[in-house]
């Protein structure tokens, strides 16, 4: 039998970081969990003990913390191709996985605020010394819709007690991921805090294959997916999350230029509705009891065909 190294990577996950932007006097809240993993030249630290080519977790979370105080963030999609370009500026490093979780802050004067009970925006940034991915995401968005939802025609077997319903609570909690076709150059995304500082670095882009864009504002874009998903949910008559599901991916996709795919995972959150005829009372639909478990987990990926797949965007 030979046994050899697989696959591998390495970094510091869930780096917590509070950054505060004081220079104008209404202060800018970011609020921050950050993971980086590295890949590379690292079968001897695996194999031999031998650390030359390990840059330190360590390292690598003051680089989080390092490059917001140099740079500032600005939209996270951003801030992590940053990151990710410098790391792969590591000899020993060839690809770079950066995702990040937001949460949410409402404002509520110009240096405080309230923490949003709501969703989380996400970013998965890949890079490697050939190619950048950017995906951008939401979780934890929990919509409802009280009516305009049912589930009839399905199959019935031996074990089916399910009863064909008409109209329903329907509720999920979104989580959803959109990659966006194309990355912009170093250059045209060194835009906001800290630009110039990060468009002088020497980096790997230089020479690499990246299919270039414009400036992207990735924080419109994350607007006009995310409002896409409630509108989409809102306005489907739904005849199963599943097809409430296609509907939302595509409008994700419609929801503005350079985004060729969306995966979404889509929790059934049932809402039985209680049975009130042992009080004598009638229950048209008004008393529910909120199931949290088991649930219906609804899950597809909606593609623009005509746009690459890229599964390293994904499976780094
Ligand atoms: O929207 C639904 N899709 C299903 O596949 C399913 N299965 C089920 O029991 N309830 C539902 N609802």
């Amino acid at each position: 039998m030979a046994i050899t190294l697989g696959p591998n990577r390495y970094g510091k996950a869930e780096v917590r970081m509070v950054h505060v932007d004081r220079s104008t006097d209404s202060h800018v809240l970011t609020d921050l969990n950050v993971s980086v993993a590295l890949s590379g030249d690292l079968d001897a630290a695996h194999t031999a003990g031998d650390n030359t080519n390990v840059l330190p977790t360590d390292t690598q979370k003051n680089t989080v913390y390092a490059f917001a105080a140099e740079h500032g963030v600005g939209a996270v999609e951003d801030f992590a191709l940053r990151l990710g370009r410098h790391f792969v500026t590591t000899p020993s490093i060839t690809g770079a996985l950066v995702t990040i979780e937001a949460y949410p802050w409402r404002r509520l004067g110009p240096h405080s605020f309230e923490r949003g009970g709501g969703e989380t925006r996400t970013a998965r940034v890949t890079v490697t010394r050939d190619d950048e991915h950017v995906v951008s995401g939401v979780t934890g968005l929990v919509l409802m819709n009280t009516t305009d939802s049912e589930f009839v025609g399905f199959i019935r077997d031996r074990y089916t007690t399910l009863s064909e319903a008409t109209d329903r609570i329907l509720a999920t909690s979104v989580t959803a991921a959109w990659r966006h076709a194309a990355v912009p150059a170093r250059d045209a995304s060194a835009s906001g805090p800290g630009a110039s500082a990060a468009a002088t670095e020497t980096g790997a882009s230089a020479g690499a294959t990246r299919s270039a864009a414009p400036a992207a504002d990735w924080n419109a874009s994350y607007a006009a997916a995310r409002k896409a998903l409630a509108d989409a949910f809102t306005g489907t008559y739904s005849r199963a999350l599943q097809e409430t599901l296609f509907a939302m991916g595509r409008a994700v996709l419609g929801s503005g230029t350079g985004l060729a795919e969306v995966r979404l995972s889509l929790p059934n959150r049932h809402h039985f509705l209680v049975d009130t005829a042992p009080f004598g009372l009638r229950n048209e639909g008004t008393v529910f009891h909120a199931d949290d478990r088991p649930y219906g987990l609804i899950e597809a990926t909606v593609l623009d065909d005509e746009r690459p797949e890229a599964p390293r965007a994904w499976t780094f």
